[in-house]
Formats: structure tokens, C-alpha cells, sequence
């Protein structure tokens, strides 16, 4: 069956081809396998990097001070340059494009997280592609999502796609970074993500990009967990956005997991940074990662950060391993009094109870895999 709709994501080491300005015929014939996409009948988002790229190129390559201020200075006068671009590329095949910038604040906030979907949606409907980005210019690192592979993954969410292409300057993932290695291998299918494989991903060398294929898993990850398949391919490779649409073993194909996560539970993945960590003993680890049970306070033994009843925390286990994400239904301060006690003494502790689990299984996202990771 062919796919609906497709987030491609083009980072700075595509648009620039590795030089220091915007390949502009690059993003042309980009913009041609993206409209013949929409033409077929399957609908396009772009997440485009490249503003702070753009910025240089604009300003004729300034010598700033390595600031946050000079980079949002970089990246303000580099998106609207970016945008033109590609608005001005996309009316060449007669569609229009409509600018999301969104920070990690506009995917924490359910509400907000709701409006930006609304707008993907409405600009779809409409035949105009979407096109995001960072919003660079105002978001703090403490805001931040920080790369574009990882907020294409929250845009694939967002607008319920089946298909998300990472383009970049490599084939896909090979097995070592084929920068520094040579007889690196390329990984034609992923069918799960482990540890073992996240050692493969090194991070971005070239000075262009952010995060390198690190955060291109982080983004498979995410994007699989909620049912969207995920290729890492070549920006070069010959119509390889129509390609990898048609199926084509080009790259590195991510499987989706077959009982994707319902709508909730994606934005817990996807949206909110978490505030705190509960550090779980082995019995607690089990059951959460093995039962698919609510987390007891009886488990916790540990608990990281200061944060409020609500707030989105990772369940870690002794090693400090990440085994899932979820909602606190206690604040740090009363978790504190009643880590390691059992449910029925909550009350008399804390002189109310908002039930047994400290993190209930419908508030949480199982993120340690039972199954081996299997590449080929
Ligand atoms: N295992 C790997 N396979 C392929 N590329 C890798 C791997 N580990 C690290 N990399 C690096 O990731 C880079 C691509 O990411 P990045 O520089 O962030 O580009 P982009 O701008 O496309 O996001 C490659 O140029 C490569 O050097
Ligand atoms: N938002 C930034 C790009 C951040 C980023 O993740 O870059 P890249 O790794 O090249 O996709 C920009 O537009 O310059």
C-alpha cells in the first residue's frame, strides 16, 4: 500500500552540499521530487534545517562571537532568506508553502501541541506543504528541541504520518561512521533499536550539521514507537524522495512497531522534556518494562529533580538506564516521603492519596525493549 503522508527532513548538509552556502539547484530538483510526491497524491511536510547556514551566507560570513545571541541573530536573518527559497522553488511547480517555527514549548503544552496539529492539518487540506523549522531566533537551549531530526520525528506525530525520510550526506546508517571508517557497511533494514545500535551512531563531524546519525536514531525511534516507518537516505541519491516513497530499498529502512502508541502516549513521548527522574529497584524495573504494570511508590528508591504532581519524568533503573517516560501523579517532595512504602501507608503519610501507582501504566511509555535488536 502506498504511503499518505510523508515528513521529509532535509538537513543543512543536504541544502548546502557540504559547502558553506545554499545549493539552490540542489533544492530545486528537492522541491521537484517533493511536488511530483503531492502530485500522486501523497501529502508532503518539509522539515527544512539550513537558516543559521543561510544566515552566514547572507551576511557574507561574519566573524561573530560564538554566542547563543549570535547564532539566533544568524538564524533570524537565515530563516526568512530559507523560507523565500523554498517558497520561490515551490511556486515553480505551482504550490504554495505555509511556515511553522515551533519550539519544544509549542509540543510540552497539550494545547498548544493540539493548535500546531490543527495548522499542519489545515495547510494539508489545502495543498499547501508545510514547512518547519526550529524557531531558532527566540528558543533557549532550555527550550529547545534541539535538532531538526528529532523535532521531524514530533512533526511526523503531530501530523499523524505513515512515512518520515531523513536526507542527509550519507547513504543511510552504516555500521561505523564512514567519515572515519572506510569498510563502514551500510544498514539496510533496522527492525529495532537497542543499545548495541545506538553505539554504531556516531555524531555530526562535517561542522554543518547538528547531531548526526545520533539523534537520526533518536528521531527512528520516536517516529517507529507511534507506528510511522523511518528512512535515512542520501539527499543526492537520485529521486530518492519518490524512491523511498515507492518503496524502493534505498537507505537504511526503520520497521514500525506493529501496536503503534495511541495518541496520548505519543505526546508524552514527543512533547514534554522531562523535569525528574525515579530511580526503580529490579522488582519495580520488571514489572514496568516486563508486566507493562503502573510504577508503585513501594519500587522507587530514588528520586531526581524538583518537580511538580504532573510533571513528565523518566523511570530509570539502578545503572541509570532509561526504561520508560510518564507522568508523575505525585510531586518530588511527597514522592520523596513515600519511595519504598508500600500503597496502602500513602494516606496516612501523606494525609492524602491519589491512588496506588506513582506513575499509572496509561500515563507511561515503555522505552527498554524486551526483543533483541535484529539489523541486516
Ligand atoms: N554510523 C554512522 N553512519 C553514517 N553516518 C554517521 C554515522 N555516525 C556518524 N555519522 C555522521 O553523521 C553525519 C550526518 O549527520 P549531520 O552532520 O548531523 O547531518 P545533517 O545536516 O544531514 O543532519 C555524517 O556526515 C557522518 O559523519
Ligand atoms: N534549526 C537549525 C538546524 C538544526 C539541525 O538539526 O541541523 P541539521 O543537523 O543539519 O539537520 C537551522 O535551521 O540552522
Amino acid at each position: 500500500m502506498g504511503y499518505r503522508r510523508v515528513v521529509v527532513k532535509l538537513g543543512t548538509s543536504v541544502l548546502t552540499s557540504g559547502s558553506k552556502k545554499l545549493d539552490k539547484a540542489h533544492m530545486v530538483e528537492l522541491a521537484r521530487q517533493m511536488a511530483n510526491l503531492m502530485k500522486s497524491g501523497v501529502e508532503v511536510v518539509l522539515c527544512t534545517s539550513g537558516a543559521i547556514a543561510a544566515g552566514r551566507e547572507h551576511l557574507q560570513y561574519p566573524i561573530l562571537p560564538d554566542t547563543m545571541a549570535h547564532k539566533q541573530l544568524l538564524a533570524a536573518v537565515g530563516q526568512s532568506q530559507l523560507i523565500l527559497a523554498w517558497s520561490q522553488l515551490f511556486s515553480l511547480y505551482g504550490l504554495h508553502v505555509g511556515q511553522l517555527l515551533l519550539t519544544r514549548a509549542d509540543l510540552q503544552d497539550r494545547e498548544r501541541y493540539l493548535n500546531a496539529r490543527d495548522t499542519l492539518n489545515a495547510l494539508l487540506d489545502n495543498n499547501i506543504i508545510p514547512i518547519i523549522n526550529e524557531n531558532d531566533a527566540v528558543a533557549t537551549n532550555e527550550i529547545k528541541v534541539g535538532d531538526n531530526d528529532n523535532l521531524s520525528a514530533r512533526a511526523a506525530l503531530l501530523c499523524d504520518a505513515d512515512l518520515l525520510i531523513l536526507l542527509t550526506d550519507q547513504k543511510g546508517l552504516f555500521d561505523a561512521d564512514p567519515r572515519t571508517n572506510p569498510n563502514a557497511q551500510l544498514i539496510k533494514q533496522v527492525v529495532n533499536i537497542d543499545d548495541s545500535l545506538r553505539l554504531l551512531a556516531g555524531g555530526s563531524v562535517s561542522g554543518l550539521g547538528t547531531g548526526g546519525m545520533a539523534t537520526k536514531l533518536e528521531a527512528a525511534d520516536i517516529a517507529r514507537r507511534a507506528g510511522i516507518e523511518v528512512v535515512i537516505a542520501s539527499g543526492h541519491h537520485p529521486d530518492v524522495i519518490n524512491k523511498v516513497a515507492l518503496r524502493e530499498s534505498v537507505g537504511t529502512h526503520f520497521s514500525a512497531i506493529d501496536s503503534p502508541l495511541e495518541s496520548r502516549k505519543q505526546w508524552i513521548l514527543a512533547g514534554p522534556a522531562s523535569q525528574g527522574k525515579l530511580v526503580v529497584d529490579d522488582g519495580a524495573a520488571r514489572a514496568v518494562v516486563e508486566s507493562g504494570r503502573s510504577l508503585l511508590s513501594k519500587g522507587i528508591t530514588r528520586i531526581e529533580g524538583e518537580f511538580e504532581r504532573g510533571a513528565t519524568i523518566l523511570i530509570v533503573n539502578t545503572d541509570t538506564r532509561v526504561l520508560a517516560k510518564g507522568i508523575s501523579r505525585y510531586c518530588a517532595a511527597d514522592l520523596r516521603k513515600i519511595s519504598g512504602k508500600h500503597s496502602n501507608e500513602i494516606e496516612d503519610i501523606l494525609g492524602y492519596d491519589y491512588g496506588d501507582a506513582a506513575v499509572h501504566r496509561n500515563d507511561m511509555v515503555v522505552l527498554e525493549n524486551k526483543e533483541k535488536a535484529h539489523v541486516s
